[in-house]
């Protein structure tokens, strides 16, 4: 059944996503604040900021005008980055009023909100009244959009706490080669969609210093231990984390050059200043702020996170990436489990 989608946000994910809507046979209309895009999206089927050797669906037609992106729309898709998701949520709240809709809600945002700490179904949920919106399902797992845009197998979760609500996502999205689970997870599936981009900064930049396989399954493996830590600390399953929002986002970021957080790593440690690269790399890195969030959320709670610490100092503080290292490293030695 085709279904009436509008997907705010027209980035290297939210393009593709749309891009794999369309070919699901659903009505898309993809909304980008910016005009060229839009132009370039509807007259030559590309997009001149993201993924830019993409040729996108013919059918795929964007819009500047966020009303008319939303209008009648049964499924609303947001893929706004963390820092812009409560701008774009307040601007889609005032419409959804206008027009006494109540879609259902999906995000793909992976990160944690500066200064409130906030999830984004959280600040999601505060932006938009109960009564406007069926409910809120969040999209995650290892999905990078450059192997999406080729139709690699790709395995993805879809948490909602109302599974009916969850399954109407997984319907939207499963084709041949984007599979999609369900999960009642919520709290878990975006702690460890946010935290794995701290960790795969620092995969990148072991791996830009030099460091070999041992170095980066350690890293992954410890990094999955305060990911779980610090998500069952704000009631997350523990299980979600060796799911696919989990260890599955983790293992894809930690070692693909796909990953953006994972080549700012690289690049940091290959001795580059955070601002350059932060510059270049033309696309959202969500990690950098995440680091932010949760060591701060860490010291809150006082949850054990090693590894967010080493790299708060590393990109907040200026330390040296191999003196983090050897400090981690000489910490006193503990049980594994604990
Ligand atoms: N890329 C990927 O493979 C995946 C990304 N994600 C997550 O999806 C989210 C988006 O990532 P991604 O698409 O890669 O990011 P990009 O940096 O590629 O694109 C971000 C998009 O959001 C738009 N945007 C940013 N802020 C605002 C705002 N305040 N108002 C309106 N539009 C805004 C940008 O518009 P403009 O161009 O005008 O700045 C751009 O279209 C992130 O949380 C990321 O972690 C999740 C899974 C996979
Ligand atoms: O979340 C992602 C893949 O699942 C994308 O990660 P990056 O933002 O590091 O590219």
């Amino acid at each position: 059944m085709s279904n009436k989608v509008a997907v705010l946000g027209a980035g290297s994910w939210g393009s593709i996503l749309a891009n794999l809507l369309v070919g699901n046979g659903h009505d898309v209309l993809l909304w980008s604040r910016d005009p060229e895009q839009v132009e370039a999206l509807n007259e030559w089927h590309i997009n001149p900021q993201y993924m830019k050797d993409f040729k996108y669906n013919k059918q795929l037609r964007a819009t500047n005008d966020m009303d008319e992106a939303v209008k009648d729309a049964k499924y609303i898709l947001i893929v706004i980055p963390t820092k812009g998701l409560r701008e774009v949520s307040h601007n889609l709240a005032k419409i959804l009023k206008k027009r006494n809709m109540k879609p259902l809600i999906i995000h793909a945002t992976k990160g944690l909100e500066q200064e409130t700490y906030k999830r984004p179904s959280q600040m999601i949920a505060e932006e938009i009244p109960a009564e406007n919106r069926e409910d809120i399902v969040v999209l995650s797992g290892p999905s990078h959009a450059e192997d999406v845009a080729l139709q690699d197998m790709t395995a993805v979760t879809a948490a909602c706490e109302n599974m009916a609500h969850a399954q109407k996502a997984q319907k939207l999205f499963s084709n041949s080669y984007f599979r999609v689970y369900t999960n009642d997870d919520v709290i878990g599936a975006e702690f460890g969609a946010a935290l794995k981009n701290i960790i795969a900064i620092g995969a990148g930049a072991l791996q830009g210093l030099g460091y070999k396989d041992n170095a980066r399954a350690a890293l992954i493996t410890r990094g999955l231990a305060e990911i779980r830590r610090l998500g069952v600390a704000f009631g997350a399953n523990p299980f979600t984390f060796i799911g696919l929002s989990g260890v599955g986002d983790l293992v894809v970021t930690c070692t693909s050059k796909n990953s953006r957080n994972w080549r700012a790593g690289f690049q940091l440690g290959q001795g580059r200043q955070l601002e350059d690269v932060i510059s270049h790399m033309g696309m959202v890195i969500e990690g950098v702020y995440t680091t932010k969030a949760a060591y701060e959320l860490a010291q809150k709670r006082q949850v054990k996170m090693p590894i967010t610490n080493a790299l708060y100092n590393v990109l907040y503080k200026g330390e040296n990436i191999e003196a983090a290292i050897t400090d981690l490293m000489s910490r006193e030695v503990t049980s594994e489990l604990e």
